[in-house]
């Protein structure tokens, strides 16, 4: 039996009781669920990766919906205990949501949210963090500084890879993919490779190329290609920086192997900012250790928190705790996207249509829109109208509202 679990509590009367499992930034979020009538507990535990059993405490016998969090195992076990409680939402604080069991939810008639979109950049600027880090030996030759090695310039000293000129290969090309391969073409005049299970049309449409490539060529300078490719070993094999960006699931597990390291250039960056069993990590510290030019960024880890064996000595590896989407900004804007997902389901609003376009319920100075931001189980709930969020009405607006009418209709 879990021990009783230390909590802070806003807004006792309110009618709805939703719980999260973690305390969030900002407080923007608690306000949006006080002011609709929530009583929002909030779990001050101090350990960090809470257990099953206590989040079945924490639910207790009254919930009405949960936020939580990348670490917990949602699955059957919580989702019938919720459902028991008579919750009906829950949201991940996460755009990836591969802990979560959505089939199980579905079943017990409970929403499942997400947070897509606000972490975008932050995410996709930290894989061009790792990936410059990684081939200019950064982390190294700061130890090295601070270890009090540095007796004077070397014509050999931390000698790395310059990325201009160089080609930026890209595995899923989605929303943080294609931050991620824009910064890097735009930003360090890399060509672009790109493997993905669809075409990105985000990714082609708006990567500028062709007029970067003729404005470099105006001035004297090699113009930046892009392609996509049509195997994901095309990929690997030519490119000098490869960056993983997919979903985890059945199809990316272990997708980068002791095979598809071999095929890897001897002297390539690879970065990991999406999930840590994208990588077979025993595989890849064997491959450190023995291609001691080849070099890696790590964000996330196979069995987080904890680094596989022999991981922490390779001198070739840049590591960091999961802190992609860790600007003040977006954990801020996580936090409330999955505070209006729980919201919103509690309060029978409808699913916001585009869940790439999440800026209106982000903007500080204005009411959010009446919706949920992003339900992935939505349709296979069936409580949704096909099209998602039905155009306001100024009845339905007005009446949640008040006042803000021009703010949602425009
Ligand atoms: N390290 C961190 O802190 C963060 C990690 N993430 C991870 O990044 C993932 C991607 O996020 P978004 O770009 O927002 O998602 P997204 O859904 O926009 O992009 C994922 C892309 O992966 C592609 N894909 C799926 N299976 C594939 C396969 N077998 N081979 C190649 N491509 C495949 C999809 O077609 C899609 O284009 C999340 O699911 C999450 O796991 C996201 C944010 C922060
Ligand atoms: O949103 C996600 O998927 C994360 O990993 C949070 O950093």
């Amino acid at each position: 039996m879990a021990t009783p679990i230390s909590i802070e509590v806003w807004n006792p009367s309110g009618k709805y009781r939703v719980i999260s499992t973690k305390p969030m930034p900002g407080t923007r979020w608690i306000k949006l669920l006080t002011d609709q009538d929530c009583r929002v507990e909030i779990c001050t535990e101090k350990k960090t990766i809470l257990s099953v059993e206590d989040i079945i405490a924490l639910i207790g016998t009254k919930c009405d919906g949960v936020i939580g969090q990348l670490t917990e195992d949602w699955g059957e076990v919580l989702f019938s205990a919720l459902k028991k409680a008579g919750g009906t939402a829950f949201s991940n604080m996460a755009v990836g949501y591969n802990n979560v069991d959505v089939d199980a939810a579905t079943k017990y008639g409970i929403a499942v949210g997400n947070t897509p979109g606000v972490l975008t950049e932050t995410t996709a600027e930290l894989a061009a963090s790792l990936s410059l880090s990684a081939a200019r030996r950064i982390v190294e030759a700061d130890q090295f500084m601070r270890a009090g090695l540095y007796e004077g310039w070397l014509p050999n000293l931390f000698v790395g890879n310059l990325l201009k000129g160089q080609t930026v290969g890209v595995i899923g090309a989605g929303r943080i993919g294609s931050a991620y391969a824009r910064m890097m073409v735009e930003g360090f005049k890399m060509n672009l490779i790109y493997y993905d299970l669809y075409q990105s049309t985000r990714l082609e449409k708006y990567l500028p190329i062709i007029a970067y490539g003729q404005f470099l060529k105006a001035n004297g300078e090699q113009p930046v290609t892009w392609k996509r490719a049509a195997t994901m070993e095309d990929v690997l094999r030519e490119a000098d920086v490869i960056s993983l960006h997919p979903i985890l699931d059945k199809t990316t597990y272990h997708l980068i192997n002791k095979e598809r390291l071999a095929i890897m250039k001897k002297e390539a960056v690879l970065v990991n900012c999406s999930r840590g069993p994208v990588i077979n990590e025993v595989d890849l510290v064997e491959h450190l250790r023995v291609n001691p030019m080849f070099r890696v960024g790590l964000d996330v880890f196979e069995d987080e928190p904890y680094m596989k064996p022999g991981l922490a000595e390779m001198k070739n590896a840049v590591v960091v705790p999961h802190i992609a989407s860790a600007s003040k900004w977006t954990r801020e804007g996580m936090a409330t996207l999955a505070a209006l997902n729980v919201l919103g389901k509690i309060k029978g609003y409808p699913v916001w249509a585009n869940p790439n376009q999440v800026e209106p319920f982000l903007d500080e100075n204005s009411v959010p829109p009446p919706a949920s931001p992003s339900l992935v189980n939505a349709k296979k709930l069936g409580t949704f109208p096909d099209s998602l969020i039905r155009p306001p009405s100024a009845d339905f607006i007005c009446d949640i509202y008040g006042t803000n009418l021009a703010l949602i209709t425009n």
